[in-house]
């Protein structure tokens, strides 16, 4: 059968071209993981694979498998025969032939028999939702994927190889049939890591070091810790090998061992004997991995001993000399407020590289949001901000409502749609700004909690965000009627005008919530430059 590719590769096909899709993130991650071989799957699974394997960590047949692999598509492609899946720039990177459609339905994961709802249909009465990794109940396309072209896409390309490659590295160094230790980092490697995976390789080695693969779990549109996670390469055993991968986020609804069991049986492709998964401490202990395809290392509880200056089981330290690793919100916190992370914790250059990936918050790129109802007192407050900010010696980027209205997004109207178009282009704006370190203000009504949490995410890829609900109440915006709005609002001549006519969400996310009724313009804006100042992305006040 011709493919008839509708994107790039000049559609040669005879028959009607496939439409296009670009999976979402969990998808574009299993796609990639089938495509290079790290999982042994063809394609997406169908509603009774998935649920097998959601419940009973098997497949139908009995081979043990971790984690759903299901490809969650739009409505308008529910009905499809074959997909050209693409990253999302557009590239096509495989096609789909549909062998199933499927629609993961709302409701929990109860009861053992799920009772096969009509294929495709939302309404099937035993649809039943199978915690795949998608956020949500949607259409699931199922079937064997077919290679078209190599993946460019993505931060560290150079590094995401595939395991064939890896291995057959290995077996022209004659080295196939030695044990090797994978370690699955996705933080870096501090000091007690260190430690652990050179004393593994050791145990492992049988008399020799066992060489080491470190699998770097990285996000495809970001470096993420990347960089810090390779700083530590001359801490490791010699000849330890890099590759980076993108493992799915393993749904929350899955038994906790899932994604430990997904990072083994990845490991376990590029030839690895056993896995080292390194966690933050200050997650909690490591949940037993029930039936892993290679033994599963538990690194145990270390300590640092002050005595001895070395890191060591924990059991061994003396509690009075004993120190705990700090976990990753703390090293955040660390680094946010520009303060030397201790030589004891982790290797100098590690910190160096964690210095540059995570400036402290004085020099990181801030986006400041506000939101409230028309007259609230954003853009006032807005502005006495962006003056406190820019006396720091910041640079700053004002995107108040009007003003925005006026030169960004003119001829848009205050339906819904636009409303959410509008607040997107701010926060695509001030994702940008804050990508390149500087600070940016914005001040639209912004009524909709989902469209303010997608400006979150995008600017946090980016760099930091703080939400300020200005929550004056309406019978004072009222009041103030700055424009004469509300009472063109209320005789009916401004349709769809919000908090009269039209909805405004009260964010259950605020990092600050300005209360400026009775208040004076310059106590509001001395509030949120001081929580500012707390947060550590002003310097202290010197006055
Ligand atoms: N129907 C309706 N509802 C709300 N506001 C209206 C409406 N029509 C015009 N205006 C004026 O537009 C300003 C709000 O624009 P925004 O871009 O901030 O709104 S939104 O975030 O897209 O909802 C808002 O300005 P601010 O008072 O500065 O908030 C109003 O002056
Ligand atoms: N504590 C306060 N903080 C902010 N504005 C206040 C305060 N007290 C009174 N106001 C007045 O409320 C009005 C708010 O208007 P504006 O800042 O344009 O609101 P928005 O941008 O939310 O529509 C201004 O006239 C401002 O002087």
């Amino acid at each position: 059968m011709e493919v008839g590719l509708s994107a790039g590769d000049g559609g040669h096909g005879g028959g009607a071209a496939a439409p296009v899709f670009a999976p979402d993130q969990v998808g574009l991650a299993h796609l990639e993981a089938i495509l290079s071989g790290a999982y042994p799957l063809a394609g997406f699974m169908t509603e009774a694979e998935a649920a097998s394997v959601a419940r009973h960590g098997r497949l139908p047949g009995g081979t043990p498998w971790p984690v759903p692999v299901t490809l969650a598509v739009p409505a308008e492609l529910a009905g499809a025969d074959r997909l050209v899946l693409t990253d999302p720039e557009g590239a096509p990177l495989a096609e789909l032939t549909v062998a199933e459609r499927w629609w993961c339905g709302p409701g929990g994961t109860g009861g053992d028999d799920p009772g096969p709802p009509g294929p495709g249909d939302p309404a099937a009465p035993g649809a039943r939702h199978v915690p795949d990794g998608h956020g949500g109940p949607g259409h699931r396309l199922a079937g064997e994927v077919r290679f078209i072209r190599p993946s460019m896409y993505g931060a560290l390309r150079h590094l995401r190889r595939a395991p064939a490659e890896t291995r057959a590295r290995r077996e022209a160094a004659d080295a196939s049939e030695r044990p090797l230790l994978a370690v699955v980092a996705g933080r870096p490697l501090h000091h007690r890591a260190l430690h652990q995976i050179r004393a593994a390789a050791d145990r492992i080695g049988g008399g020799h070091r066992a060489e080491v693969l470190v699998i770097i779990d990285a996000p495809f549109d970001t470096e993420g810790m990347a960089p810090a996670v390779m700083a530590a390469e001359p801490l490791l055993p010699a000849r330890t090998r890099f590759v980076v991968v993108t493992l799915p986020a393993t749904d929350p609804g899955l038994p906790a061992d899932r994604a430990d069991l997904l990072a083994a049986h990845v490991a376990r492709s590029y030839g690895a004997t056993h896995v080292l998964i390194d966690r933050d401490p200050g997650a909690g202990p490591a949940p037993e991995a029930a039936d892993p395809p290679i033994p599963v290392l538990h690194p145990g509880d270390w300590r640092y001993d002050t005595g001895e200056e070395l890191w060591l089981p924990a059991e061994r330290v003396d509690p009075d000399s004993a120190r705990t690793e700090p976990g990753d919100a703390e090293v955040e916190e660390m680094l946010a407020l520009d303060r030397d992370l201790p030589a004891w914790f982790t290797p100098a250059r590690v910190a160096a590289e964690l210095a540059r990936l995570r400036p402290a918050r004085t020099r990181r790129g801030l986006t400041v949001f506000f939101t409230g109802l028309s007259g609230s007192g954003k853009s006032t407050v807005a502005r006495g901000v962006a003056d406190a900010v820019r006396r720091s010696g910041r640079t700053v980027t004002l995107l108040d409502g009007d003003v925005v209205r006026r030169m960004l997004s003119s001829g848009l109207t205050f339906s819904r749609a636009d409303r959410d178009l509008n607040i997107r282009r701010i926060g695509y704006v001030a994702a940008e700004i804050t990508r390149h370190g500087g600070v940016a203000i914005c001040a639209p009504i912004a009524p909709y909690a989902a469209t303010r949490a997608e400006v979150r995410a995008m600017v946090e890829d980016a760099g930091d965000f703080f939400l300020v609900h200005v929550a004056t109440p309406i019978e004072v915006c009222e009041a103030r009627d700055r424009k004469g709005l509300y009472a063109k609002a209320r005789a009916g001549e401004i349709p769809e005008f919000t908090g009269v006519s039209d909805p405004y969400e009260e964010p259950a996310d605020a990092d600050l919530v300005l209360h400026t009724e009775g208040r004076s313009v310059a106590e509001s804006v001395a509030e949120a430059v001081a929580a500012l100042r707390i947060g550590g992305w002003l310097p202290p006040d010197r006055r």
